[in-house]
């Protein structure tokens, strides 16, 4: 059984619709229900910006502050994590210029938010992620980088480094300055690190893989996946050959690329394909709730993967995860939940959906930015 990773205390200051909250929980699920526009989502929110990025609705950080607010926002939390009780501070100061997320651990300041990465993981379904499988690759790519992320930190800072040598490539060939020694710095850089991102995402996808083939079926379908749209015939060659190849890729294409003014082959193209096991068909061909079904799916193979991996379960955070599921599929999925062995938290507008976690859990009610037992 993995460790638990558990909020022992979570403390908002001037966030979304909260002036400030307090909420003392004990390490059980977390169920946060009430009415529409109540605060149930700010609530995990809140909780996703214990991992590093922009949070679960990939906010404008200025944005998130209490409107009528004269300060920034904060976020406080005890949790017991990989690297046993932290207590993390988050959030951003008001001096209206650089808007830049600072973090505190034990009071003391931290440089890089990547850090949260040493003490847990937090995972979140919500329903904005429902068209998942039918919108446009670019999030399907954030999805994939995210379940990366999640055991390999460093894979946020290769993307980034890659971007910016792509703009930079990008800028040169749009003003038409095909100096080769100086675009074939960048090439260099942009192969190593889009290799490496390549690399990253296959291990991840093999692993997911491995996981879902030796898991028992669950009411949840079982997704198969793979990557398209980056050196798909060469996949089986050895990551350097793979750097010769796309350095080539990159070389030959200037011109190309000059014309389309961006860069055309390269690890920002790839997509993530996902399958219905069971039915054997595309997701973006199955049924509203298949897809729906299939995410929960996705999610839960990669909390185990997370827990697998680093011996502690993620936290989960399950924005009206039980709204479109019959009463048989809710007490399944709860069940699953609960045998992650981690900590969870989930909202919905209505308790008795829940009452199938019993005392696994313990119950809030959210009113207008307050929170009540
Ligand atoms: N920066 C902000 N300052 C003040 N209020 C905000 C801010 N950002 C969002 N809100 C408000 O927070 C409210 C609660 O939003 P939230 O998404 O948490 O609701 P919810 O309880 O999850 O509702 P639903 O059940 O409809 O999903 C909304 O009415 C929204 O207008």
């Amino acid at each position: 059984m993995p460790h638990k990773t558990s909020l022992s205390t979570l403390k908002l200051t001037d966030f979304r619709n909260y002036a400030g909250v307090s909420l003392a929980l004990d390490d059980r699920h977390v169920v946060l229900t009430g009415d529409n526009g109540s605060g149930k989502t700010n609530l995990l929110e809140a909780i996703s910006f214990l991992s590093p990025g922009r949070g679960l609705r990939r906010a404008v950080l200025s944005d998130v502050t209490r409107v009528g607010a004269s300060g920034g926002f904060s976020v406080f939390a005890d949790v017991d994590g990989r690297e046993g009780e932290v207590a993390i501070g988050t959030g951003i100061d008001a001096d209206g210029e650089t808007v830049a997320r600072r973090l505190r651990l034990n009071g003391t300041p931290v440089k890089s938010v990547e850090e949260l990465t040493d003490h847990l993981s937090v995972l979140w379904l919500t329903p904005a992620m429902d068209g998942l499988f039918t919108g446009g690759s670019s999030d399907r790519r954030r999805f994939l980088d995210r379940l990366v992320l999640s055991l390999d930190p460093a894979h946020g800072r290769r993307a980034a480094d890659y971007e910016r040598a792509m703009r930079s490539r990008n800028r040169l060939l749009s003003e038409g300055r095909f100096d080769p020694a100086w675009l074939t710095g960048i090439e260099v850089q942009m192969a190593e690190l889009g290799i490496a991102m390549a690399a990253a995402r296959r291990e991840m996808l093999d692993l997911l893989t491995a996981l879902v083939a030796r898991s028992a079926a669950t009411p949840f379908p079982s997704p198969d996946l793979s990557l398209t749209g980056f050196l798909d015939d060469e996949a089986a060659r050895p990551f350097a050959e793979l750097e010769e190849v796309f350095l080539a890729e990159l070389r030959d294409g200037r011109y190309r690329d000059a014309a389309a003014g961006r860069t055309l082959t390269g690890p920002h193209r790839v997509d993530l394909m996902v399958r219905h096991r069971e039915k054997n068909m595309e997701a973006d061909r199955c049924s509203t709730g298949e897809q729906k079904a299939l995410l929960v799916g996705l999610i839960l193979a990669h909390a185990r993967l997370t827990a697998d991996m680093t011996g502690h379960a993620p936290v989960l955070l399950l924005d009206e995860i039980a709204a479109h599921l019959d009463e048989g599929r809710r007490a399944a999925l709860f069940d699953l939940v609960h045998d992650l062995g981690g900590q969870a938290f989930m909202t919905g507008t209505d308790r008795a959906m829940f009452s199938a976690l019993g005392e696994r859990a313990q119950f809030f009610t959210v009113h207008q930015g307050h929170v009540s037992k």
